[in-house]
């Protein structure tokens, strides 16, 4: 099975509700689809969204990456060169980490297809099921508070719960969601570096002594403040989780060796794809580190590889926060996994099981 081309198009899906966090507030899912031809007429799905205020990657940039870095190395390679592949999708420019994870994404599907199975099959296996939260943008706490109780409604047992705005009123928010649906619902929040390291442990006690209990904290502070991300770590009861301040395996290592998080999101949008994702993987096992798999605001062709990850990747990926599907109106992908509220569910059909794409707009 050789590559001997490749398509590009846009997706564009409404949101059922704008998504707010510290960083920014949208109300589309916007991706960049990948489809990968080979001669023997299978086709590999691959996309990325640009989420520039984590990534720095633009449409722009991942579709100027893709049509001039990327696919001019890989065309004409066999997919059976799997691992070759992905060296040089890792190599032909810096960082571009979207663009590289939409290829590989594509790349993956077509060497689980070449081998009749189901990418997590491929992977390692496991149980092809497994739950995501659902995130409560940031907003007025009344809001807050009624997106919570219609998630416990919808079945879901854990929030993602945006803070990061402004300190006073988030205590507040944490507070008045927690009275709301404790009985029903783990919390998880997510500052995405709106705090600082002193704010984060002044916060924390605050909602600790209230007997507040929180599953975790994500990303308190800025990403490169690593020094702050260790300070929280050691001072607060709640778990921290480093997001944004991990994008490769090295710094996941680097990380771990200092203690500045006691668990790693890992998102193919800042790995580059499922390779360095499941380096990732083995490292937290090695360092007896839990991580989460967590997406972007993206489609379900990116989130069906990341949730085949999550499965095959089960003792050491126990968090999923894979809601990017369920965040938007409708879902316009035929085949891959199967989003159903909380529920994900893959398919077995070989690769990801894409079988069609509504709505894509051609890129030429
Ligand atoms: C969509 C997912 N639940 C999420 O919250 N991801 C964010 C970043 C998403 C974005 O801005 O596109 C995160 O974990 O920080
Ligand atoms: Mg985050």
């Amino acid at each position: 099975m050789k590559i001997i081309g490749y398509k590009l198009g846009k997706l564009r899906v409404p949101l059922v509700t704008p998504f707010k966090t510290a960083l920014r507030n949208v109300d589309h899912v916007e991706d960049i689809v990948i489809m990968i031809e080979t001669d023997t007429g299978h086709v590999g799905y691959g996309a990325a969204p640009a989420t520039a205020v984590i990534t720095g990657d633009t449409h722009g940039s991942i579709i100027d990456a893709i049509r001039n870095y990327i696919m001019p190395m890989v065309t004409g390679m066999e997919v059976s060169q799997l691992n070759q592949i992905n060296e040089i999708i890792g190599e032909a420019l810096i960082n571009n980490f979207s663009a590289k994870a939409a290829v590989e994404i594509a790349v993956y599907d077509l060497f689980a297809q070449a081998h009749g199975v189901p990418l997590y099959k491929m992977l390692g296996g496991g149980q092809p099921r497994i739950a995501s939260d659902i995130t409560i943008s940031v907003d007025y706490i009344d809001k807050m508070v009624a997106d919570s109780i219609r998630a416990a409604d919808a079945g879901y047992e854990t929030l993602k719960i945006k803070v990061g705005k402004d300190l006073g009123v988030d205590i507040k928010r944490v507070k008045a969601i927690y009275a709301a649906v404790k009985d029903r619902c783990l919390l998880r929040l997510d500052a995405n570096q709106g705090w600082t390291a002193r704010e984060t442990v002044a916060a924390l006690h605050e909602l600790e002594s209230s007997g507040i209990e929180l599953e975790l904290i994500e990303q308190p502070v800025k990403g490169a403040d690593l020094k702050g991300m260790k300070y929280i770590t050691e001072r607060v009861r709640t778990p921290v989780m480093a997001d944004e301040s991990t994008f490769g395996p090295r710094e996941v290592i680097e990380l771990i060796q200092m203690g500045a998080a006691d668990i790693i999101n890992i998102k193919l949008m800042k790995t580059g794809g499922l390779s360095d994702a499941i380096k990732i993987a083995d490292i937290a096992k090695i360092y007896d580190v839990k991580c989460m798999i967590g997406c972007m605001l993206e489609s379900s062709i990116s989130v069906t590889a990341a949730a085949h990850l999550a499965v095959a990747k089960s003792s050491v990926i126990t968090k999923v926060d894979l809601d990017g599907p369920a965040l938007c109106q409708f879902n316009p992908v035929t085949g891959g996994a199967t989003f159903r509220g909380p529920d994900i569910e893959l398919n077995e059909t070989p690769g990801l099981g894409i079988e069609a794409i509504e709505n894509l707009i051609p890129l030429d």
